[in-house]
């Protein structure tokens, strides 16, 4: 049985029933002892996870990143969220592919490859975690490539606004800065552009080409921190630059060490501000996720991710994580780079999600 239970069919309104968990030493019975104690600031209901699962690859080349959310609910995330961290699951009961928005014609627009359809899919996806984070939940989603964050990003920004009148702040980790305007972009690739469309740093007025973001659903450069980058093209420099956006680099990390790096990071957005945070597996080194469509050496360990990630959670301010570029199909040396990119990417959503090692 998948570990979405019945009644999934309207999204955000089935709860998600995993089977018991088998072969391990009686979850149940850990519970609530493998989740921090931290007390949520802006969640209504911190123990209600909502989960959309993103079977979407558009935004750039390479097949096989939407099959990452199966890879990951069949290592058993889910299962994992729910008996051990004891979160309720929310959420569809099967992995969004989107085939009905992907359009048969989908020639470029300024230079962007598969507009129409990253748009149309974005625009769903802002929905879904809308719906989610206006209940006051969590929101986990699971890519997916990147590009994806236009959704997830757009729909935590607009709930919290909603909800609770607040701005959202968004710690990207990433080995690449993912903030080229169409303009700017080498390669045409929308996953190389999320945070260009969010910031609206790119604009565009027709609804089939990311119109449909308005202010409600854009972020503020102010509010925006990166870490881990190590692979950033000249015109994005120029950008963050320009910008005056925070950004912590592989240098940072080798400097100041990651603890004081999540400290100057977190200092930064401030303890009044919720936070959505967006994880790209490559901001690990290729050692530890090998199994990814832009691998750049030199990244972090593995540790440093979770370290990010328990940290993040430790602020009582996280409300919605993305973890995205997980591509099972790629793998070196004989899928045991896939199977160890899989498990990293569940380490990093059960750290964001409050599993503590004591
Ligand atoms: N989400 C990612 N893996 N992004 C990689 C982007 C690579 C390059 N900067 C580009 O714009 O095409």
């Amino acid at each position: 049985m998948s570990p979405f239970g019945r009644n999934g069919d309207i999204a955000g309104a089935g709860t998600l029933t995993p089977p018991p968990t088998t072969g391990r030493n009686s979850p149940r019975f850990f519970g609530k002892l493998n989740t921090s104690m931290i007390e949520s600031k802006f969640l209504a209901h911190p123990e209600d996870l909502g989960i959309v699962a993103v079977g979407f690859s558009g935004g750039q080349g390479k097949p096989g990143v939407d099959a990452a959310p199966t890879a990951l609910i069949e290592a058993g995330l889910l299962t994992q969220l729910r008996d051990e961290l004891g979160y309720n699951l929310h959420g569809h009961d099967t992995v969004h592919l989107y085939n009905d928005l992907v359009p048969a014609q989908d020639p470029p627009h300024r230079g962007m490859k598969n507009p129409r359809a990253v748009s149309a899919v974005t625009r769903r996806i802002a929905g879904q975690v809308y719906e989610h984070a206006r209940e006051g939940r969590l929101v986990l989603t699971l890519g997916g490539d990147h590009s994806i964050a236009i959704g997830t990003i757009a729909g935590t920004a607009k709930a919290m606004r909603e909800r609770l009148g607040r701005e959202i702040a968004v710690i990207w980790v990433d080995a690449h800065a993912d903030i080229n305007t169409p303009e700017t972009s080498g390669s045409g690739n929308v996953h190389g552009m999320p945070v260009s469309f969010l910031t609206g740093l790119a604009r565009e007025d027709k609804d089939e080409f990311f119109g449909w973001l308005k202010d409600e659903h854009r972020i503020s450069v102010k509010k925006l921190v990166y870490i881990g980058l190590r692979d950033v093209d000249p015109g994005e420099k120029r950008i963050l630059r320009e910008n005056g956006i925070k950004a912590f680099s592989m240098f940072d990390i080798d400097k100041y060490g990651i603890g004081r790096v999540v400290e100057m990071a977190l200092a930064h957005i401030g303890n009044d501000t919720p936070i959505h945070l967006s994880f790209d597996v490559d901001a690990l080194d290729p050692l530890w996720a090998p199994s990814t469509g832009t691998p750049v050496r030199g990244g972090l360990t593995l540790r440093e991710g979770d370290f990010i990630c328990e940290s993040v959670h430790q602020t009582g301010s996280l409300v919605a994580v993305d973890l995205v570029e997980v591509n099972p199909r790629l793998a070196p040396e004989n899928d045991i780079g896939a199977h160890e990119t899989v498990r990293a990417g569940c380490s990093l959503v059960r750290c964001a999600l409050g599993e503590s090692l004591l």
